[in-house]
């Protein structure tokens, strides 16, 4: 031992008998470690950074271990499509290859327009290895809005699924109207079936691009960790789409931190009933890599191809928004077989009725829950269950499960907190606060748009704009968005929980609640309604219904039936209904 580390270590030793034992340790790490906000490998004499023990973290390196690792297993199934972990590694190199063929140099942004097909799963590794973004972009996009995404991320290529490609035809044709340069469109014809699509000989196809790239591609890896890797557009169901940046090392360590709160081990197999162009299908497509799972994609979600798939192809994992969820408890009872074994399905993007949670385990899935916005690379919560929880009434586990609960191992901390004093709010289960998140698992910011991104940073934390509550055991459960909640009479009405209250009625299927503006409460609650098939109720019966389990003042005071209008990740546009309810004036 060198003479300063002894004299150090006596000095720390003899320090902590004294009265401030971590005081002391602070200084001492100080006189061993220099500054402690300076880089160690700086300041700490025998210390180096190289690239033997730095290396940028990133997902690209999951696909080139599971390459070996799991070499000839299946990596993808589509259809009569089927791919081992060696095929995937050797298409994603081509593919990278191929796309710096193209012209796409480091840092440029490459756009797909495509539901869950392989093409989707190669591009999220091939687009990072030739050093680009992957900006995916949201399949019910109308032309309009993708020529405003596509101006706006300046993406060099887009990948468009054939069935798309009108929208993204339609989608250049306004570029070309203001001039702009622009992208090279890719046709994705049905691999399934090639024959599907008529490819003319000035498009270029995806797998002619593919064969056109080399294995012994050089791939560009990042040369800071906080490089970015995508950027996600949100999903517009409270305003216009903005850009959300992830970088290289929070897509890794969101991966990590999703499959482990999923508890997903080794190969596991995975349906894919999440977008995949949702916030990079909850950054599962290279959580899964990691784990050498088996992905299963479905180009459509529909109840008859989820239960066959897991019969099929023993299916351990699937994701899906409660939305999802609705429709396999309410599936025709010929499109739904018995499970053959259990299945475990991670719940998210808004909040899950009980009954709903409770249907589905009476089917034999198994639930987790989770929460977050495309800023946290999508999970950043996850209910994370107790075993005595089990042993709770059912009223009681469907509440608890129904939380929203704690932050994931990829963040520092989730909050909530008074927006305006930035004071956390006492864990009492009904003060409502902002939930705020801190860690390395928030977005980089929203593309050109300096303002929104410091906006929300505002206070050093990321202010998600839900409003919800700490309850005694710190888990978190969000009450509604700032902006959908409803101000009647001078209370506060969330009108999440008047959904759950709707959705308990055994003749509503799909439930949504917005303010309609009134002349003498301010607001007044107002319900849109979908009924299940073959029942009938009118508005007066939803009234009492919800007036039997509600404070009064919370009961809508008017309720529409009629289809709810969603966005494509299943959520409910609550500003279309909004719009209606104004529209429909005072109720006083
Ligand atoms: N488990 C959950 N429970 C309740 N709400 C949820 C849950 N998961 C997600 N949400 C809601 O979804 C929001 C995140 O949605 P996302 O980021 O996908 O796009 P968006 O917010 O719908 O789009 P935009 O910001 O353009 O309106 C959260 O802020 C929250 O309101």
């Amino acid at each position: 031992m060198n003479r300063f580390l002894k004299k150090s270590l006596s000095r720390f030793i003899g320090s902590v008998n004294r009265i401030q034992p971590i005081l002391t340790s602070i200084q001492f790490s100080r006189q061993f470690f220099g500054n402690l906000e300076q880089d160690p490998c700086e300041s700490v004499e025998g210390l180096v950074r190289c690239p033997a023990n730095h290396v940028p973290l990133s997902p690209i390196t999951f696909l080139e271990r599971s390459a070996k690792v799991y070499r000839d297993r299946t990596s993808l199934v589509y259809g009569s499509v089927k791919y081992t972990w060696k095929e995937t590694h050797e298409r994603c190199l081509r593919l990278a290859s191929a796309l710096t063929h193209l012209g796409i140099s480091p840092g440029d942004v490459v756009a797909t327009l495509a539901p869950n097909i392989p093409a989707m799963h190669e591009l999220h590794f091939a687009v990072p290895m030739a050093g680009a973004v992957i900006c995916t972009l949201n399949t019910r996009h109308d032309s309009a809005m993708l020529s405003i995404l596509l101006r706006h991320s300046e993406a060099k290529v887009i990948f468009v699924d054939y069935q798309l490609l009108e929208i993204a035809r339609g989608a250049l044709d306004l570029l070309v109207s203001t001039e702009s340069k622009l992208p090279i469109l890719v046709l994705v014809p049905e691999s399934d079936d090639s024959s599907q699509t008529a490819i003319t000989s000035d498009t270029c196809e995806y797998e002619r691009l593919l064969a056109s790239g080399h294995t012994e591609f050089s791939i560009r890896r990042p040369r800071n960790e906080l490089d970015p890797i995508s950027i996600n557009y949100t999903s517009g169901t409270t305003s216009r789409p903005k850009g959300v940046v992830y970088s290289h090392r929070g897509a890794y360590l969101n991966a990590f931190a999703t499959f482990s709160l999923h508890e997903m081990g080794s190969m596991p197999v995975y349906l894919w009933t999440v977008p995949m162009f949702h916030c990079n299908g909850w950054c599962l497509i290279w959580g899964l890599t990691a784990l050498g799972g088996t992905n299963i994609c479905l180009r459509s979600v529909s109840p008859k191809a989820i239960f066959q798939n897991i019969a099929l192809h023993k299916v351990t994992h699937m994701g899906g928004a409660p939305t999802v969820l609705n429709m396999i408890v309410n599936a025709p009872s010929n499109d739904r077989c018995p499970l053959p074994h259990k299945v475990e399905v991670m719940t998210g993007g808004a909040p899950p009725p009980p009954q709903i949670l409770l249907k589905m385990e009476e089917l034999g899935f198994g639930l987790s829950h989770l929460y977050g916005l495309t800023e946290t690379y999508g999970p950043g919560t996850s209910c994370v269950w107790k075993p005595e929880w089990d042993a709770l009434p059912q009223d009681e586990r469907l509440k608890l499960k129904a939380r929203q609960g704690v932050q994931h191992l990829g963040l520092e901390e989730v909050d909530i907190k008074d927006p305006i004093t930035m004071k956390s709010i006492p864990a009492d289960g009904k003060t409502v606060g902002e939930v705020m998140f801190k860690g390395n698992t928030v977005m980089s910011g929203y593309l050109k748009d300096l303002e929104a991104t410091q906006d929300a940073f505002r206070g050093g934390w990321f202010r998600s704009g839900d409003l919800a509550v700490k309850h005694p055991d710190g888990y978190i459960e969000v009450k509604d968005r700032s902006k959908d909640i409803i101000i009647s009479g001078g209370e506060n009405i969330s009108s999440v929980e008047v959904e759950m209250a709707l959705f308990s009625h055994p003749a509503v299927l799909e439930a949504a609640v917005v303010a309609r503006p009134d002349d003498h409460w301010g607001q007044t609650p107002c319900a849109f309604v979908k009924l299940k098939e073959g029942f009938s109720v009118d508005a007066q019966e939803i009234i009492k219904f919800c007036r039997d389990r509600l404070p009064h003042y919370m009961a809508p005071r008017t309720v529409i039936f009629e289809d709810l209008p969603k966005t494509s990740t299943g959520k409910v546009q609550k500003f279309v209904l909004r719009e209606k309810a104004k529209a429909l004036g005072s109720l006083f």
